[in-house]
C-alpha cells in the first residue's frame, strides 16, 4: 500500500479526499464524464492520477509513449477489476478472461477471422445490408428521424448470421430489440458501479436495487444466447457436414465460423463446457455488434453534416464499381478493400468516436511510465482512454474537426503509432477489427450510393461514455434518394 501512495503522490491528479478519494472529481453522472476526463486533461496533462476510495489508484494514460510502453510489452494482459462486474453477463469470455484460460480461448478463436472466412462473410453483409437499405426505404423523404435502432439491428443479424450461423431477421421481426434494450441497461448499470465505489463488494452490491434490475435483465440476455446456440446446434444435428472441414472451389479448406468451430472443437475432445460456449456466445453477441453500431451510426451523423465528404465517398464508390448500377450496390471482398478513402472516414469516426472509450489493465509486472519518471507497481489499475487521447491537437490539428485527411497515408505515417488505438494494441487487441472494418464499409457504401443524408439543424450530440460510447438521443438525420 505504501509502494501504491508514493506512486500516486508522483503523479498529477485532483487532491483526493480521505475515504472518497476523487469521487467528487470525477462525479456521479455518466453523461458528464466525457467533460470531465476534458477538463482534467486541460489540469493535468496527458498522465492523471485518480483514486476510486482510498485503496484503488487508477492512472489514466493519454500520452502515445506510455500507452506503447503498456500495450506493446505484452506482460501486462490482466484485465482491470472493473471488468470483474461483467463476468455475471460475459462470464469468463475472450473480453474478460486472463491468464492460461485467455492464451488457451485465443488461441481456439483466432482462426475464425481468417480472411477466406471473412470473405465468405462479405456475401452476408451485403444480404443483411439490402434488408437495411429496404428498411431505410420508408423514411425516404421524410422528416429527421432517429437512425441509430436501424443500425443496431442491422449489426445484430450480421453477427448472428456471420459468426454464429442463425439468421436472425432482426430488422424484419420485432422480437429482437428486448435483447438490444438489456444490452443497453445492462451497460448503464456497469457505469452507475464502476464509478461508485462503495458498491464495489459483490455482498453490497447484492444489497441494491441495481443486482435486481442485473437479475432480470440477465434472464433475457442470457434467453437470446441459449436460444441462438440451441437453433444452431438442431441445424448441425440435422446437418453433421456443416461442420466438415471441405475445400472450396478454388482448394483452400474451408474454415469454420465462430460458433461451428466452438462446437466442433467441444466435441472433438478440446475441454469447452457448455457454459465456456455460452459464454464466448454472450462476448461476442455483444462485442460483435455493439462496438460498430456505434461506429456506423456516429459515422452517418458526420456525413450528414458534410456533403462534400459524401460526394467523395460516393464518387470513389463509382470509380471502383464502375459497372455496378444496381439499387443494392454489391460489393465484393476486393471491392471492399479497395475503398480507401471511406476507410479513412471510418477511421477518422473512430478517431473522434471510439466505440470502445476506454479499456484497463491490472498492473501485474512493473512498469516504468515513458512520460514521467516513475514505476508503476503492480495493483495499480491503468487506463487507456482513447475518447481523450484522440482528441489531443499534439497530435490532430483541429482535434474536434471531422476531417478524414488526418488518415491520409503521409498524415498517419508522421505520428507516433499509438496515438490512436481505436482497436487496442498488442496481442489483447480487438480480434474482430478487420470483420468490423469489412462490415463497416459494405454498410456505408450501400447507405451513400442510394442516399443523399441530409442533417437536422435540431439535434445536439451529447456523447456518453458506456461501455461503448454512444449519443445519449441517437443519431437523427433525414435520407434522400440519388437515383
Ligand atoms: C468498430 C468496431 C470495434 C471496435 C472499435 C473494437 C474495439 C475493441 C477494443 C478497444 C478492444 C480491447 C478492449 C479491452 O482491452 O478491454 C476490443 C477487444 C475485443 N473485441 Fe473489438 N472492437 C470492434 C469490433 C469488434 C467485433 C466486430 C468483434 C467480434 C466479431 C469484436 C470482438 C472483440 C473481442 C472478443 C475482444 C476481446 C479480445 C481479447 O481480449 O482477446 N470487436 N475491441
Amino acid at each position: 500500500r505504501r509502494r501504491l501512495r508514493r506512486c500516486g503522490e508522483q503523479i498529477p491528479g485532483p487532491r483526493p479526499l480521505p475515504l472518497i478519494g476523487n469521487l467528487l472529481d470525477v462525479g456521479f453522472n455518466p453523461k458528464k464524464l466525457f467533460d470531465v476526463g476534458l477538463r482534467l486533461q486541460d489540469q493535468f496533462g496527458n498522465t492523471i492520477r485518480l483514486w476510486a476510495g482510498s485503496f484503488e489508484l487508477i492512472v489514466n494514460l493519454m500520452d502515445p509513449r506510455d500507452i506503447e510502453v503498456l500495450l506493446a510489452k505484452n506482460n501486462n494482459l490482466k484485465k482491470s477489476f472493473q471488468y470483474d462486474f461483467l463476468h455475471s453477463w460475459l462470464g469468463l469470455g475472450l473480453l474478460t478472461s486472463t491468464g492460461e484460460r485467455w492464451k488457451k480461448h485465443r488461441k481456439i478463436i483466432t482462426p475464425t477471422f481468417h480472411f477466406t472466412i471473412l470473405e465468405q462473410f462479405v456475401k452476408v453483409f451485403n444480404k443483411q445490408g439490402d434488408v437495411f437499405i429496404s428498411v431505410l426505404q420508408k423514411m425516404e423523404g421524410g422528416p429527421p428521424f432517429d437512425i441509430t435502432p436501424l443500425v443496431d439491428l442491422y449489426t445484430q443479424d450480421v453477427i448472428c448470421e456471420t459468426a454464429m450461423g442463425v439468421e436472425l431477421h432482426a430488422q424484419t421481426e420485432k422480437y429482437a430489440s428486448s435483447y438490444l434494450k438489456s444490452v443497453r441497461d445492462m451497460c448503464e448499470i456497469y457505469v452507475k458501479r464502476s464509478t461508485s465505489p462503495w458498491l464495489y463488494p459483490q455482498h453490497v452490491y447484492n444489497l441494491s436495487s441495481y443486482y435486481r434490475r442485473e437479475r432480470k435483465i440477465l434472464k433475457i440476455l442470457h434467453g437470446m444466447t441459449n436460444e441462438v446456440i440451441k437453433r444452431r446446434k438442431r441445424q448441425l444435428d440435422e446437418d453433421p457436414t456443416l461442420l466438415e472441414e471441405n475445400v472450396d472451389e478454388l482448394g483452400r479448406k474451408r474454415k469454420l465460423a465462430f460458433l461451428d468451430l466452438l462446437l466442433r472443437a467441444s466435441r472433438n475432445g478440446i475441454e469447452l463446457s457448455d457454459e465456456d460456449i455460452r459464454e464466448e456466445v454472450d462476448t461476442f453477441m455483444f462485442e460483435g455488434h455493439d462496438t460498430t453500431a456505434s461506429a456506423i451510426s456516429f459515422a452517418l451523423f458526420e456525413l450528414s453534416q458534410r456533403p462534400d465528404i459524401q460526394e467523395k465517398v460516393f464518387n470513389e464508390l463509382k470509380e471502383v464499381t464502375s459497372d455496378n448500377d444496381s439499387q443494392y450496390l454489391s460489393l465484393d471482398f476486393e471491392h471492399l478493400n479497395k475503398l480507401k478513402y471511406l476507410e479513412q472516414v471510418i477511421k477518422e469516426t473512430l478517431r473522434l468516436y471510439p466505440s470502445v472509450p476506454m479499456f484497463a489493465r491490472e498492473i501485474t509486472e512493473e512498469v516504468r511510465l515513458a512520460s514521467l519518471p516513475v514505476d508503476i507497481p503492480p495493483g495499480v489499475t491503468v487506463t487507456v482512454v482513447p475518447a481523450l487521447l484522440h482528441r489531443n491537437s499534439e497530435f490532430y490539428p483541429d482535434p474536434n474537426v471531422f476531417n478524414p485527411d488526418n488518415f491520409s497515408q503521409e498524415a498517419a505515417s508522421k505520428r507516433h503509432p499509438f496515438a490512436y488505438v481505436p482497436f487496442s494494441a498488442g496481442s489483447r487487441n480487438c480480434i474482430g477489427q478487420k470483420f468490423a472494418m469489412l462490415e463497416m464499409k459494405s454498410i456505408l457504401a450501400k447507405i451513400i450510393w442510394n442516399y443523399s443524408l441530409q442533417v437536422d439543424p435540431t439535434f445536439e450530440m451529447e456523447l456518453i461514455p458506456e461501455i461503448t460510447l454512444k449519443s445519449n438521443d441517437g443519431v437523427r438525420l433525414s435520407v434522400i434518394r440519388r437515383i
